[in-house]
């Protein structure tokens, strides 16, 4: 195994380069019977697409997904889903000149460790442009949990720099470019943006990702914990440098009474679990949060070496993202909906029939 797929019975693995003609993926196991159409997937895609805004890198791709095999008559067959996305506006002669240096903070040091050399192009395999096929294969996820098991997954920006959302007002997030959920922030969001821009400097983010109508049972006990699944599918996107579950870190300074989410007849009083307990899904709300860092491509002179060792300065030309975690949201989404689809089948494999004779608390 090349550690190039995720799920094991919904199983995803990418293909492709950032600046290669294309980029795609095989999502094996979706089962047979579901209705499935580009219409389907294109749009988280857009939501996900370079150069939809002037606060992401001016790439512009239309990333119109096409459906190769695993569907007929309209419907998927149960066999391997391959899905395709063309590069059309790659420009490389923006990388000619750091082709022999690394930028620091970005992932060209440890291919050229790893492989021995590298695909300088965009960042090649490294570019986040891969994390198109992963929006497009959690799209399929993303519909089959809603049809057939009601489980809607929905993200948001909760943080950009310093500035914090206070309210989540779930209609909004769609109409602006930051997926954030408090209209009172956007204007500030906006203007410390085109600010940051003008220095050409970057910033992190924080991004928060909900399942709702998730069934308890989901997961396993010891090393596909649920959570333990969902931290590695987050943490594998690009630039992600931190993972929390429920309460996350708060849990380091809470007391065990809070912590714990007390349980009435009508339901839990609170969910720091964040939906799972013992690696499985209690059937309350799945919440998960991820730490973005702050872009390395950057125009501002940096320190670094060349393939000789030698110490060079490197300034990134190119267009880049000033803030990856503006368009990471529909990413994350997609995440938990490969982990939960993953689960909802295995659970769905090995426990069918069993009933735990409780009532479903939320
Ligand atoms: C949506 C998204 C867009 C990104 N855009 C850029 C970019 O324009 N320029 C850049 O240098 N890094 C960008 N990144 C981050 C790099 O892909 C990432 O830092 C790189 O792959 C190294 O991996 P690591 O940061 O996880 O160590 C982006 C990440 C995401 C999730
Ligand atoms: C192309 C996309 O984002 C890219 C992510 C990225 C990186 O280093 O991660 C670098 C930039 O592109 P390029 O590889 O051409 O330099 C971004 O534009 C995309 O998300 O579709």
């Amino acid at each position: 195994m090349s550690g190039n797929t995720i799920g094991k019975l919904f199983a995803v693995t990418s293909f492709g380069e950032s600046h290669g003609p294309a980029i795609g993926c095989i999502v094996d196991g979706c089962p047979p019977g579901m209705a499935l159409s580009e219409d389907d997937l294109q749009n988280d895609l857009d939501r996900r697409k370079p150069g939809t805004s002037r606060h992401t890198t001016q790439r512009r791709e239309a990333d119109a997904v096409k459906i190769l095999s695993g569907v007929f008559e309209g419907k998927t067959t149960g066999t391997p889903i391959g899905l395709l996305i063309e590069n059309t506006d790659q420009r490389s002669k923006d990388y000619t000149k750091i082709a022999e240096t690394f930028r620091p903070g970005h992932a060209d040091y440890t291919y050229q460790h790893k492989y021995g050399f590298r695909d300088y192009r965009g960042g090649g395999r490294s570019s986040a442009r891969e994390t198109a096929m992963r929006v497009a294969a959690g799209g399929i996820a993303k519909k089959y949990l809603r049809e057939i098991a009601g489980i809607e997954i929905r993200g948001y920006l909760s943080q950009l720099g310093s500035i914090k959302i206070e309210t989540v007002d779930w209609s909004i997030i769609d109409s602006n470019p930051f997926f954030c959920p408090d209209a009172d922030k956007v204007a500030q969001m906006e203007a410390y943006m085109d600010a940051l821009r003008k220095e050409g400097e970057s910033i992190g983010a924080r991004i928060e990702v909900v399942a709702t109508n998730v069934p308890p049972g989901l997961g396993e006990p010891i090393f596909d914990r649920l959570d333990a699944d969902l931290a590695h599918a987050l943490m594998s996107i690009n630039a992600v440098k931190g993972v929390e579950i429920g309460g996350g870190f708060d849990c380091i300074n809470t007391k065990g009474t809070q912590f714990r989410d007390e349980i009435t007849p009508d339901g839990f009083l609170s969910n720091h679990a964040g939906g799972i307990l013992g690696g499985i899904s209690s059937g309350q709300p799945i919440t998960a949060s991820i730490a973005l860092k702050p872009t390395s491509s950057l125009r501002l002179p940096g320190r670094s070496i060349n393939t000789r060792g030698e110490a060079v300065e490197v300034i990134t030309e190119g267009r880049h993202d000033p803030c990856v975690g503006i368009r990471a949201t529909p990413i994350a989404e997609a995440m938990m909906a490969i982990i939960l689809m993953d689960h909802y089948l295995r659970h769905r494999a090995q426990c069918l029939g069993v009933d735990s004779g409780l009532l479903v608390l939320r």
